[in-house]
């Protein structure tokens, strides 16, 4: 028999708790009657996801008195637009949810991010439960409350704070993830190990959690692991003003990756590589110990994780130019000055420009 984890988040503006476990789908339905109520359920899910977990989740959200309908969407990042978005509210409207209807997205990060935004719009705001199904949504974006839709001009430029009313993990769910997808989450969690975890780090790098066949008890470990990591910054900043920037390592240089690939190469990637060209960026600025870089480095790639890409660094730089972290002229950039800690160092646009271009080896 499996344990079951509950990571609690004490989010100001709500709080909730992360049910981690084997095998929890079927208690979906009871997870939203506890934490929302009401009597009418809408699931948001994608193309993939939908066909093989639609039906079970709606099962089970039958059990607990729900009447449901679904909205599926294209999977892939791709889908993760004002348009997508759109028909998702439209399709909610025709279907007669009100704002005691609880939304529930089911998915990777593309339907969190998407279901968790349109439940923050629709009627000014309905429930959201998250029902992460690829290992990335279940370590990093079902929880914490950041839901975005991306603009041509950048990643999650559309958003808003709205945190869940639950999440439920159930990784038996990445049995069905294909290996590269799996592989490509493990970037947030290496992040999450340079962020504050060592040890998290040391085990990840050094033996591969998504080796088939998969270690489900271990998976759900390490999920907990990342949830209450992530946790910890969350509840001491929810809104971004100053620690939870932290989580963002890597994610400067990464998402102008990401949207430099035309998003070929996917979110966990894409943050590991701009975490590699920070850590070697750095180390040549005299901002890291070379040591440090070097260790981060080794990891990603001990994970099979790219620690380069084909973007040139003038389009790296000018996608840089949309982050969120950018005040006028200066970047906040974080800097990984151990494994274990990271910093955020205010820094001229120019200053970020040389970290990325000896990070690049220009
Ligand atoms: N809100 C946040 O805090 C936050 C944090 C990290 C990432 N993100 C966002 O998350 C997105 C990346 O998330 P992702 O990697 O989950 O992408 P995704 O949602 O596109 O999922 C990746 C692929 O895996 C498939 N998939 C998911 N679960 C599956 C399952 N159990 N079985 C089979 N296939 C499955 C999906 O259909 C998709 O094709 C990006 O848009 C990123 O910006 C948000
Ligand atoms: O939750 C956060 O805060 C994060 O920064 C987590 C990131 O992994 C995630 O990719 C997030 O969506 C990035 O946020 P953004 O504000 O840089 O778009
Ligand atoms: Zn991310």
């Amino acid at each position: 028999m499996s344990e079951t984890r509950t990571v609690h988040v004490s989010a100001p503006s709500r709080p909730y708790d992360v049910t981690v476990g084997v095998g929890l789908l079927p208690r979906v339905g009871a997870v939203c009657r506890d934490a929302c109520g009401g009597d009418t359920a809408f699931v948001v899910t994608d193309s993939n996801v939908g066909p093989l977990y639609g039906d079970a989740v709606e099962r089970s959200l039958a059990e607990a008195g729900y009447g449901t309908a679904r909205f599926t969407f294209p999977a892939g990042e791709a889908s993760k637009n004002p348009a997508t978005l759109f028909s998702c509210l439209g399709a909610m409207a025709d279907a007669g949810c009100t704002r005691d209807t609880t939304v529930v997205a089911l998915g990777g990060g593309v339907t969190g991010d998407l279901a968790g935004l349109a439940a923050a719009l629709y009627m000014r705001g309905c429930p959201v439960v998250q029902v992460p199904t690829s290992l990335l949504a279940m370590v990093d974006s079902s929880v914490g409350g950041k839901t975005a839709v991306d603009l041509p001009q950048g990643k999650n430029l559309v958003g808003a704070f709205w945190q869940p009313w639950a999440v439920v993990a159930d990784v038996a769910c990445l049995e069905t993830v294909p290996g590269d997808l799996l592989l490509d989450s493990v970037g947030e969690v290496v992040k999450h190990g340079v962020l504050a975890d060592p040890e998290l780090f040391g085990e990840v790098t050094s033996s591969p959690v998504t080796a088939r066949p998969l270690d489900l008890d271990r998976l759900a470990a390490v999920v907990a692991r990342n949830v209450e990591i992530k946790r910890d910054v969350v509840d001491a900043d929810e809104r971004e003003r100053g620690l939870r920037q932290t989580l963002n390592l890597g994610h400067t240089a990464g998402h102008a990756i990401e949207a430099a690939s035309g998003f070929s190469l996917g979110h966990g990637s894409s943050v590991a590589c701009g975490l590699a060209v920070v850590a070697r960026g750095c180390a040549a600025e005299g901002l890291t110990d070379p040591a440090v870089a070097d260790a981060i480095v080794a990891g990603i790639e001990a994970c099979g994780l790219p620690v380069t890409c084909d973007a040139s660094v003038d389009e790296v730089l000018a996608l840089s130019r949309s982050d969120k972290k950018r005040h006028g002229d200066t970047v906040n950039l974080v800097v990984p000055v151990a494994v274990g800690r990271a910093e955020v160092v205010p820094m001229p646009f120019e200053r970020y420009a040389a970290v990325v271009r000896r990070g690049m080896g220009g």
